[in-house]
C-alpha cells in the first residue's frame, strides 16, 4: 500500500473519459494519443525521480446536464464555482477533433504514480506509444485548469485528511459505527469471496485462498477511510457512483456510500451464486451422463464390443417405419420407442422392450401374398396330384375356395361344374380379398393326409403356409401371448407364426386343435373362439377388462356377462354355453393380457383346423368349423397312395430314383398287411422310408467301391508301378475329370437297380409284426371276443378276455378302461348271471354258481386307454364264451352298446370301425340294426369283402357269435 505521499502545487492531467481513478486502484493504461503520450513521456518516462500524474475524469457535454461539479480549461476550478461553462480556446486543442469542444471536466482528480512503464516501438511516422500500470494515491482538487500546453496542466490542492483530522473523526461514535459496519460487510464480502474461490481452489488457484488471506490482512492493517476507496475500486459501479466516491472527502460519507456499495456487490455475489449453483445442478447431471457413456463406449472400444446401440435403435427406428402399422398401433410403438430410448442397454426391462419393438416391426401389418385368380380348375389339378382318393374331401374343399367368391347363380353352376357339368366358366373366378367363409375342420386318424390337405389349400389358393401345433397347449397365453410384464414373456403361437410366415394372409392350420384343454391357466379355446370368429378376429389379442381379477367357480356368470358387455354380439351365444366348459379354468387369476397387447388383424388369414376326434372341441369352437372327417383308408388305397405317392416322394426324398431302388406292388402290400394296421400312411410311408434308407446307404457303399477301383485301375500305370517299386519319388498323375466322371456313371449304370425283395423287407424292416393268423390264435380258447372299436388312431380290432375263479362273485377289469367301459362291463354281467338258469349255471341245490366265482375281464394294450359303451356286445360274448366254455367265431367281430334289458343300440364310427375289420381280415361283422344307414359312407370294395350281420338284441348277436349258433340255446334244446 502507497505510503501518504506530498502531491506538488502543479500536475501534468490525463482526462479519462467517463472513469474515475480512486486512490488506491490500479489500472493499465495504453497511450496513443499525441497529448497523452508526451504527458507521459515528459512527467513519467523522462523523469528520473518517480513522477506523478493527475487522472481527471471528464465526460461528453450531452452526458453532463445531470452532472454537478464540472471544469473548464483556462477557469479557477476552486470550490467556490462549479457552475462555469467553457471550452477550449487552444488551436492545438481544436486540432484534436471536436470531441474536445464538447466535453466537460471533473473539478476533481487523483494524483497517480506510474509502477509499470514501457516504451512501444517508434512507428516510421516517429509516434510512439506508452503502456502505464497506474496506482491511484491521493484526490485534489483542480484549481486551474491549463490547456495552453501540448498536454493539460492543472494547478491543484491535495484533499486528504491530515492525521489530526483522521485522529478527531476516530473520536466521532458515528464515524466509528460506521467504520465498523464497513469493516463487517467487508469482511463478509472477503468470506464470500473465499468460499467461492475455495471450491475452485482444489481445481486450479490455490492463489485465491492466499489472496482472501492478504484481503484479511489489508482490512486489518489499512486505515479506513482509504479501505473504502480500495474495495470500491475493486468492483464495477457506475460513473456516476465512482463520481460520488470520488467527491466524498468527507469520511463519513464516504464510509457510508462504500458500505451501501460493498452490500450491494455482496447480495449480488449471493444472488449469483444462488443461480450458478442451480444452474451447475442441472449441468453437472447432464455432464455427469456424458462423461459416463464417454466411459461407456471407450469401454466398449477396448472390449471389441463394437455394435452401436445407437445405431441399432434408428435401424430398428427405420424397420418399424417401413413396416407399415396402422396409425394407431405406429402411435404405440412410438411411444414404446422413446420410452426405449431413454433406457440404457444395461437396465432391466431395456431388452424386453427391445424384444417387443422388434416383433412389432417384424409383423406383417400389410405384406401380404397378392391374392392371384383362382382357377378352380388348377385347384382341383392341384389337389388330385397331391392326393389319391378323398374324392368328396377335395369336392367340398373346391366348393369351400369356390365359394369365397361366388354369387348363387355361379355357386349353382359350380356345384354342377363339380358335378361333372359346366354351365358357366368358373375358370376365371376371383378370390374376394375379405371374404371369410367357414373355417373348415379336417378330423381324422393319423395320417389320412389332413396337413397336406391344408398345404395344397394354401398352394391352390398362391397363399403362403403355416403350421401352428396346438398339441398340448394348456395355457390360453399360449394363444394370446404373455403379459410382457412376466419374465421371458413371449408372443402367443399364432403371432409369432405370422412373424415367421411373414405375411398377413397365409393359409394357417391349428393343428390338433381337439389337443388343447384348460386348467387355471386359462382356456385355449376361449382364444381360438375369438381367433375363429369373423368378426372378432379383426381386433385379435385385444385386453380383456377384468385383467388380474381371480375368479371363483360361481364367479362364472359374472365371468360370462361381464364380456357380453364389451363383445360382440356373436359372441353372446358361445356365452351362454362358455360356462359349462369354462367352469375348469375358472379359479385362480384369470389374467388374459397379451404379449401383443394392440390388437392384430387375423381377418385375412384362412384357417383351417385339424383333429382327431371331434368330442374333445368345445361345442362353442366346433360352431365356429365346418368338420370335414377323413376315416381312413382301405388297404386298396393305401396301396394306391403308396404306388402313386409315397414310393416316388420316399425315394426323391433320399436321392434316389428307380433305377436305384424298385419296390414292387406285391412288397408294398406286405408292408401294408404284415407291417402296418393303421387307417392313415403314416406308418406306410416310414417303412418305406426305411427301405429307401438301406438301399442309400448300399448304393452308397456301390459308388465307394466303384470309385477306389477305377482309382486303382487308372493309377496303375507300368511307369508308376516301376516308380513305385523302385520307391522313388512319385510324381502327381492328375487324371482328367471328364475321363473320371464318364466312367463313374458308366460303371453305376452298368449295376443293376435294387429290387426290394421279402428277404430284404424282413433284413431291414424285421419279422412281420401282424400275420393274417392272429385273430384265429387269440380266440382260441373259450372266453374270448372280437370287438371293433374307435379310437383316435381310428378304428380298431379289440380283442376282450375273460377268466374266472373261486371267490365271491366279483368283477376285475384290468386295461385302461374309463368310467362307461367299466358300467357297460357291469351291464353285461348282470344280464348273464340274470340268464344263469338258461346258461345252466344253476346247481341242483338252486345255487348259483357264479356266486362263489370271481370274474376277471381283460382289454388287452393295456397301455392304452379305452372308453365308451361300444363294448356293451363284445363283452357279452366274451363272458358267454367263457361260461358256456364255447370258442367264438374267429372271422367275426362285433361292436354295439347294450342295455340292461338286452337291447342292442347304435353306436358311432362304423365306417372306421369296418375299415379296422378289413384291415385285420375279418370277414364278417355284427352291427346293431340301426346303424345300417352308416355304411353308406363304407368304400363298396370294402362291403364287398365282408358279410355284414345286423342285430336288435343281444341274443342276435350270440347267435351270430358263435358257431351254430347261441350256446345256451343249444343246451337249452338238449
Ligand atoms: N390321399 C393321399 N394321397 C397322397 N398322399 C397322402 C394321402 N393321404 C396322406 N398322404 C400322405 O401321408 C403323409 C401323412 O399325411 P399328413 O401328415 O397330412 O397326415 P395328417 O392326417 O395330418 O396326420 P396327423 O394327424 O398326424 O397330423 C403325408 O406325406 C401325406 O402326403
Amino acid at each position: 500500500m502507497a505510503e501518504a505521499v506530498e502531491l506538488p502545487s502543479r500536475l501534468g492531467i490525463l482526462p479519462f473519459r467517463n472513469k474515475v481513478l480512486l486512490p488506491g486502484a490500479i489500472i493499465r493504461i495504453r497511450c496513443t494519443s499525441p497529448n497523452s503520450v508526451k504527458l507521459v513521456k515528459r512527467e513519467l518516462w523522462q523523469r528520473e525521480e518517480k513522477g506523478l500524474i493527475g487522472i481527471v475524469p471528464v465526460r461528453d457535454a450531452a452526458d453532463s446536464a445531470s452532472v454537478g461539479p464540472v471544469l473548464y480549461p483556462g477557469a479557477g476550478g476552486d470550490s467556490g464555482d462549479r457552475n462555469l461553462t467553457s471550452h477550449s480556446s487552444s488551436s492545438k486543442h481544436k486540432a484534436e477533433g471536436k470531441s474536445q469542444e464538447a466535453i466537460h471536466w471533473h473539478n476533481r482528480g487523483v494524483a497517480a504514480r506510474a509502477l509499470h512503464l514501457s516504451r512501444g516501438v517508434e512507428k516510421p511516422s516517429g509516434r510512439v506509444t506508452y503502456t502505464v500500470v497506474l496506482e491511484g494515491l491521493s484526490r485534489f482538487n483542480v484549481l486551474e485548469l491549463d490547456a495552453r500546453g501540448t498536454y493539460y496542466t492543472a494547478r491543484i490542492s491535495p484533499l486528504d485528511i491530515t492525521k489530526s483530522e483522521m485522529e478527531q473523526a476516530e473520536q466521532d461514535p458515528d464515524f466509528v459505527a460506521l467504520a465498523r459496519q464497513f469493516k463487517l460487510t467487508a469482511m463478509e464480502l472477503i468470506s464470500v469471496l473465499e468460499q467461492c474461490s475455495n471450491e475452485l481452489a482444489n481445481f486450479y488457484d490455490k492463489q485465491k485462498q492466499k489472496t482472501g488471506g492478504r484481503t484479511k490482512i489489508l482490512l486489518e492493517n489499512v486505515p479506513i477511510h482509504k479501505l473504502a476507496d480500495i474495495f470500491v475500486a475493486s468492483f464495477e459501479i457506475s460513473f456516476e457512483e465512482q463520481l460520488f466516491m470520488l467527491d466524498s472527502v468527507d469520511l463519513k460519507v464516504r464510509l457510508s456510500k462504500a458500505t451501501e456499495l460493498v452490500d450491494r456487490h455482496l447480495q449480488s455475489i449471493r444472488v449469483a451464486e444462488k443461480i450458478t449453483q442451480k444452474v451447475e445442478g442441472q449441468l453437472s447431471k447432464s455432464q455427469r451422463e456424458f462423461l459416463l457413456r464417454q466411459q461407456m463406449r471407450a469401454i466398449k472400444e477396448e472390449l471389441g464390443d463394437n455394435d452401436d446401440d445407437e445405431d441399432d435403435i434408428a435401424a430398428l427406428e427405420r424397420k418399424m417405419q417401413s413396416a407399415g402399422m396402422p396409425a394407431n398401433i405406429w402411435k404405440h410403438a412410438q411411444r414404446e420407442l422413446r420410452r426405449l430410448k431413454k433406457m440404457q442397454p444395461q437396465q432391466p426391462g431395456y431388452h424386453g422392450s427391445r424384444v417387443y419393438l422388434e416383433l412389432l416391426a417384424d409383423l406383417p401389418w400389410q405384406k401380404a401374398t397378392e391374392v392371384q385368380k383362382l382357377d378352380l380348375r388348377d385347384a382341383k389339378e392341384r389337389l388330385d396330384s397331391d392326393h389319391y382318393g378323398l374324392v368328396k374331401i377335395k369336392q367340398r374343399i373346391i366348393e369351400y375356395l369356390a365359394v369365397r367368391k361366388v354369387d348363387h347363380y355361379q355357386f349353382l353352376s359350380l356345384l354342377m361344374y363339380v358335378g361333372g357339368i359346366c354351365l358357366y366358366d368358373l375358370s376365371a373366378l376371383q378370390l374376394k380379398p375379405d371374404a371369410r367363409g367357414p373355417v373348415l375342420c379336417f378330423v381324422g386318424p393319423p395320417g389320412v393326409g389332413k396337413t397336406s390337405l391344408a398345404a395344397s389349400i394354401a398352394a391352390a389358393l398362391g397363399r403362403k403356409f403355416i403350421r401352428i401345433s396346438l398339441g398340448g397347449v394348456r395355457d390360453e397365453a399360449d394363444i394370446r401371448g404373455h403379459r410382457r410384464t412376466y419374465i421371458g414373456s413371449m408372443p402367443g403361437r399364432l403371432i409369432d407364426g405370422l412373424k415367421r410366415v411373414g405375411v398377413c394372409n397365409p393359409v394357417m392350420l391349428l393343428d390338433e386343435i381337439d389337443k388343447t384343454s384348460s386348467d387355471v391357466r386359462g382356456d385355449p379355446a376361449a382364444a381360438l373362439l375369438e381367433v375363429l370368429d369373423p368378426e372378432q378376429n379383426k381386433s385379435f389379442i385385444d385386453q380383456y377388462p377384468f385383467r388380474g381379477h381371480s375368479f371363483q367357480e360361481h364367479e362364472c356368470t359374472v365371468v360370462a356377462s361381464f364380456r357380453s358387455r364389451h363383445r360382440t354380439g356373436s359372441l353372446l351365444f358361445c356365452l351362454e354355453v362358455l360356462p359349462s366348459y369354462t367352469l375348469v379354468a375358472s379359479p385362480g387369476p384369470l389374467d388374459v393380457l397379451s404379449y401383443l397387447n394392440v390388437p392384430y388383424d387375423l381377418s385375412k388369414v384362412i384357417f383351417v383346423a385339424t383333429a382327431n376326434k371331434v368330442q374333445p372341441i368345445p361345442p362353442p369352437l366346433l360352431d365356429r368349423m365346418e368338420v370335414i372327417e377323413l376315416p381312413g383308408y382301405t388297404s386298396e388305397e393305401k396301396l394306391n397312395i403308396a404306388m402313386q405317392h409315397l414310393v416316388p416322394r420316399v425315394l426323391d426324398q433320399h436321392g434316389l430314383s428307380s433305377d436305384f431302388l424298385q419296390i414292387p406292388e406285391s412288397m408294398v402290400k406286405l408292408v401294408i398287411y404284415r407291417y402296418t394296421r393303421e387307417a392313415g400312411v403314416r406308418n406306410l410311408e416310414r417303412n418305406l422310408a426305411a427301405l429307401a434308407r438301406a438301399a442309400a446307404v448300399k448304393v452308397a457303399e456301390r459308388d465307394n467301391a466303384a470309385a477306389i477301383s477305377k482309382d486303382i485301375h487308372q493309377l496303375s500305370s507300368p511307369v508308376l508301378e516301376s516308380r513305385l517299386a523302385e520307391g522313388a519319388e512319385v510324381e502327381m498323375e492328375v487324371i482328367p475329370i471328364a475321363v473320371n466322371n464318364q466312367d463313374i456313371s458308366s460303371v453305376l449304370r452298368l449295376a443293376s437297380p435294387l429290387i426290394v425283395d421279402e428277404t430284404m423287407l424282413e433284413n431291414i424292416l424285421g419279422p412281420p409284426r401282424y400275420d393274417d393268423n392272429e385273430t384265429e390264435e387269440r380266440v382260441a380258447n373259450p372266453g374270448v371276443s372280437v370287438g371293433l372299436v374307435w379310437t383316435a388312431y381310428g378304428g380298431e380290432v379289440q380283442f376282450v378276455e375273460a377268466a374266472t375263479m373261486a371267490g365271491k362273485s366279483g368283477l376285475r377289469l384290468t386295461g385302461q378302461l374309463g368310467a362307461v367301459i367299466k358300467e357297460s362291463a357291469q351291464i353285461a354281467l348282470t344280464w348273464v348271471r340274470a340268464r344263469a338258469t338258461e346258461l345252466n349255471l344253476v346247481a341242483t341245490g338252486e345255487e348259483n354258481l357264479m356266486d362263489s366265482r370271481d370274474i376277471h375281464i381283460h382289454f388287452p394294450a393295456g397301455a392304452v386307454p379305452k372308453d365308451g359303451p361300444s363294448a356293451g356286445v363284445t363283452l357279452v360274448t366274451a363272458l358267454v364264451s367263457l361260461l358256456s366254455q364255447k370258442r367264438v367265431r374267429a372271422d367275426t367281430a362285433m361292436t354295439g352298446e347294450m342295455t340292461l334289458r338286452g337291447l342292442v343300440l347304435p353306436v358311432g364310427g362304423i365306417k372306421d370301425k369296418i375299415l379296422a375289420a378289413h384291415r385285420y381280415g375279418i370277414k364278417r361283422v355284427i352291427l346293431p340294426q340301426r346303424n345300417a344307414k352308416d355304411l353308406v359312407d363304407v368304400p363298396s370294395a370294402v362291403l364287398s369283402s365282408l358279410e355284414i350281420v345286423f342285430a336288435q338284441r343281444v341274443e342276435d348277436v350270440l347267435e351270430q357269435a358263435f358257431e351254430g349258433g347261441c350256446p345256451w340255446r343249444q343246451r337249452a334244446k338238449l
